[in-house]
């Protein structure tokens, strides 16, 4: 919010508010003289002085007159101050549109734009207004019975203060009533989409569980925001009705002091048609135009921040990547897979993650790679968020391997569309690709993905990730349809490889090469190399002990 308020305050820094500002003191005149006039002509006409009684209502409308010039004068200063901020955003969008090529952005934003000059116009008129009701109204009722004013600015400025800080927490709630709105609306739509499957694999239940937390989140964000509102209603009752009732009350003892029934009257009005109105307009104003311009802007300046930067990305200092607080969950009410997780991998480490399965490795592969976003905490690599860094510092290759139709040579470079033949023939080398290779037909041979086993296909794209520039490379089980020495010839190409190698291990070959080994269990980890996890981890022992048979009797899939 503060951003949203300091863009305001920018716009409002121009000559265009002086002027503003200027014309607010013909306006401030009848307001602080209508009561005065009010108290003056009720106590003539209660003394039988009729016409002086009328002068001063006479007297009044005068003034009423010149303040209705002073706010013609407004409207036109007005367009003087919020068409350069409209100006702006528009730059911003448009700017914004052109680097990423979504021209759709620019209809959506446009219309967001059109919201804020609306919404800033708005504010302005409103604070303006609210502005000269309290400062003719402080100048009138000292001039009238400084001990009146005592009664009823005080309680007035409470109630203000009070709505002031309701507004922090119902800015918070109406964003989080919106991004409940989207997410009940995301997650209805997909099961509206997919009704006849869902009968016919008879997952009602699954999908009911789908849509049923975001209708209670939404539920419960909608209590919130009514909860606000009854707060903001208290707040008015303090300093709109409050400073009345308090006169009120102390009317007798008013008047025991001197003070002209008049003058009650006066304080009264000024009560009544100047500070409640006034207070009931500006808390309005800034509860409903004030937050869509906060929410509305705020969505404008980060679409625009995110591609002020060139490219959206960040370059990283470094590749050590490091986890500070990792947890990450699939959805809302979901158990967290990882839960504050704390690790960091020197650049050029060789790491290998094991764990049972379903314990969250491919998730840490898709965290560390930028490709799920953490629930809270952080993953930087070189400081920078991976979904903001540049996607040619690291290479994530999964278990099942990408392969395109077009020739092999297509398919090596694909991450390095320069490379020179020398560079590709120690790829294919290191990795122990060449039979494979030769077998399809040499470099330029076609690809046919559908002819080709799932160890080739591996192969194929571990030889892409080596040659890629990527410093930080994650194999996903990757080799796994390789038999134990291909995947031995490959593991040890890429640990000589010059960057950090994060191996999500599925043998127990691949953790011992590591210089390290991460092992997962349940929300817990634990680091170390073999020798002092096989000391310290019951689950890597367990997991030691599971292993270690299947080695001699893999059934693998062989890479060619
Ligand atoms: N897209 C998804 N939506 C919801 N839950 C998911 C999703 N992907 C994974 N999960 C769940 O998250 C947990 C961790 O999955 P993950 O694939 O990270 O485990 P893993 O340790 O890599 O398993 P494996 O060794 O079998 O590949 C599992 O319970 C899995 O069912």
């Amino acid at each position: 919010m503060k951003r949203e308020l300091r863009y305001g305050a920018a716009a409002l820094r121009k000559r265009a508010t002086t002027r503003l500002i200027a014309w607010l003191i013909p306006e401030i005149l009848p307001t602080a003289v209508y009561g005065i006039a009010v108290a003056h002509a009720t106590d003539n006409f209660l003394g039988g002085h009729v016409w002086q009684g009328i002068a001063w209502l006479g007297g009044l409308v005068a003034t009423a007159c010149l303040g209705a010039a002073g706010a013609r004068q407004v409207y036109g200063r007005l367009g003087d101050l919020v068409e350069p901020v409209r100006d702006d955003l528009v730059r911003r969008v448009v700017a914004g549109a052109l680097r990423t090529g979504d021209d759709s952005a620019v209809a959506r934003l446009n219309r967001q734009v059109e919201i804020v000059r609306d919404t800033f116009a708005g504010l302005v008129l409103v604070i303006r207004s609210f502005a000269v009701t309290l400062f003719g109204v402080l100048t009138g009722l000292l001039s009238l019975a400084p001990l009146v004013a005592a009664f009823v600015v005080p309680p007035f400025l409470l109630g203000f203060a009070l709505s002031l800080a309701v507004l922090g927490m119902a800015a918070d709630r109406v964003r989080a009533s919106l991004q409940a709105d989207e997410d009940l609306a995301a997650s209805a739509g997909m099961v509206f989409g997919g009704v006849r499957d869902i009968t016919a694999a008879g997952t009602e239940e699954f999908a009911g569980r789908l849509v049923g937390d975001p209708i209670e989140a939404h539920a419960a964000a909608e209590r919130a925001l009514a909860k606000v509102a009854a707060l903001r209603t208290l707040c008015f009752a303090v300093g709109g009705w409050l400073p009345l009732l308090i006169l009120l009350a102390a009317g007798p003892w008013l008047i025991g002091r001197g003070v002209s029934t008049g003058t009650l009257l006066g304080g009264l009005t000024y009560v009544l048609i100047g500070l409640q109105p006034a207070l009931n307009a500006v808390m309005g104003a800034l509860g409903d135009s004030g937050l869509r311009y906060v929410i509305t802007l705020g969505r404008i300046l980060d679409s625009s921040a995110e591609v002020e930067r060139p490219g959206h990305t960040d370059t990283p200092t470094g590749f050590d990547v490091s986890l500070r607080g990792l947890s990450f969950a699939y959805g809302p009410n979901a158990e967290p897979v990882l839960d504050k997780l704390e690790l960091t991998i020197p650049e050029g480490e060789h790491l290998a993650v094991v764990g049972p399965s379903g314990i969250g490795k491919s998730t840490l592969a898709g965290l560390v790679c930028g490709m799920l976003t953490p629930t809270s905490g952080q993953v930087l690599v070189g400081g920078v968020r991976p979904a903001r860094a540049t996607p040619a510092t690291r290479v994530l290759i999964p278990q099942e391997a990408y392969v395109f139709s077009g020739t092999v040579l297509d398919n090596l470079i694909y991450l390095l569309p320069n490379a020179t033949t020398p560079q590709v023939a120690d790829a294919v080398d290191a990795i122990g690709a060449a039979a494979l290779i030769e077998r399809i037909g040499g470099l330029t041979a076609d690809v046919k993905p559908g002819e080709l086993s799932a160890g080739e296909r591996q192969l194929i794209a571990l030889v892409r990730a080596y040659l890629s520039p990527a410093p930080l490379v994650v194999l996903d089980e990757a080799t796994c349809f390789l038999d134990p020495e291909a995947e031995r010839v490959a593991e040890e190409a890429f640990a000589r490889r010059e960057g950090t190698l994060i191996v999500i291990a599925h043998r127990i070959s691949s953790a011992l090469r590591a210089r390290r080994i991460l092992v997962l269990d349940g929300n817990q980890a634990a680091l170390g190399t073999h020798v002092s996890l096989m000391r310290k981890s019951r689950m890597y022992r367990d997991l030691h002990g599971n292993w270690a048979p299947t080695i001699s009797r893999s059934q693998i899939q062989p890479a060619s």
